[in-house]
């Protein structure tokens, strides 16, 4: 690649994917200068302590003046008012995107406060850890990862191709959709997911009590992918709930529907329904693993803890 994609990025947020893009970027020399800026006090010190971008600013507005790109990075219920708070700092000409895990929420409150010549290209990297704050990210986490682009209508498309060679830079592969598509999707793949892993390990919790402990000295590997999930960032999915509501409340009624028929089957003994049923999902891994898409990356995050 001949020289950076952007002579200055600023990452607001330092946490998890803050991290990771700040480190794919200087992988990749991505980026000229970046700037970066947390709410938290003690994650700029942490930033600063371990060389997580070129300049930690102590406000938003400092971090992007003169920003080429400005990515928020903060939980989805922070975007409006962060957005708010750096419109009038903003450079005339810069593009402003997001990596929130909900789309339509995001562009309803952020697009309002972003003055004409700025760009909007909301983002959504496909790719995570259960762990947050500065010191969990990592260069690799986004390679052959999925990033979802979703343009709101009038994005500039030179705007749009540029930002999807950062991506692609830090080893994503990038397509572009629909901001509702996205939301339901990702309420199917993502956010449906996690709220039943968090109801499962709750389940286990309560359990703890009359099995005394076995629940977790004999966890299985099953539960274990369960817990994993569950200890993810509670902010951050407290928020994802709140934002994406009727996608998530519409698969969750459907999957409570679901599991109401497998109760019933075994309740009943009705071994036929429950062969037909597993048989269908097995082949649905089947169909992932042989498109090449089970690129779940391993657990390189160094583990910091949530703030
Ligand atoms: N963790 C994941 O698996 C994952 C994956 C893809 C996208 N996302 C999305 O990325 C965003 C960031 O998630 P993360 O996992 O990096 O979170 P994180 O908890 O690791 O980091 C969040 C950062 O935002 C800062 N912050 C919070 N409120 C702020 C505010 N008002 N102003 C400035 N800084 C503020 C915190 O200090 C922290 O540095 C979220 O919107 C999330 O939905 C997360
Ligand atoms: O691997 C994990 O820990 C994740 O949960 C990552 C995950 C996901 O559901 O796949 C979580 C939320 C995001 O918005 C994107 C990715």
């Amino acid at each position: 690649m001949s020289g950076p994609v952007y002579e200055r990025v600023a990452l607001i947020g330092l946490g998890l994917i803050a991290s990771s893009m700040f480190w794919a970027m200087k992988r990749g020399g991505l980026a000229g200068e970046v700037t970066g800026f947390a709410k938290s006090e003690g994650s700029r010190e942490t930033a600063r302590r371990i060389g997580l971008c070129d300049r930690v600013c102590d406000s938003a507005a400092e971090a992007v003046e003169g920003a080429d790109l400005v990515v928020l990075c903060v939980p989805v219920g922070a975007m409006g008012a962060v957005a708010e708070e750096i419109a009038p700092a903003l450079k005339s000409g810069a593009t402003v995107t997001d990596v929130g895990s909900v789309k339509r929420h995001v562009i309803d409150v952020v697009a309002p406060h972003l003055p004409e010549g700025v760009h909007f290209v909301p983002a959504h990297p496909l790719a995570g850890t259960e762990h947050s704050g500065p010191e969990s990210g990592f260069a690799e986490l986004f390679d052959n990862r999925w990033s979802l682009l979703v343009p709101v209508e009038g994005s500039d498309p030179k705007a749009v191709a540029r930002l999807r060679t950062l991506w692609e830079g830090m080893g994503a592969n990038v397509d572009e959709m629909d901001a509702d598509h996205h939301d339901l999707v990702l309420a199917v793949t993502s956010h449906a997911p996690h709220l039943i892993a968090y109801t499962m390990v709750g389940v286990a919790d309560d359990l703890r009590r009359v099995t005394d402990s076995e629940v977790i000295k004999y966890s299985a590997a099953g539960f274990r992918d369960f817990t994993r999930i569950a200890a993810s960032d509670p902010t951050m999915w407290r928020d994802v709930f709140l934002t994406n509501k009727d996608a998530t409340l519409e698969i969750l009624g459907r999957f409570t529907e679901e599991l109401f028929a497998l109760q019933r089957a075994i309740r009943t003994g009705d071994g036929e329904h429950l062969h037909q049923y597993f048989t269908r999902t097995r082949a649905i891994r089947r169909g992932i693993i042989e498109a090449g898409q089970d690129t779940a990356a391993p657990n390189f995050g160094r583990g910091g803890g949530s703030e």
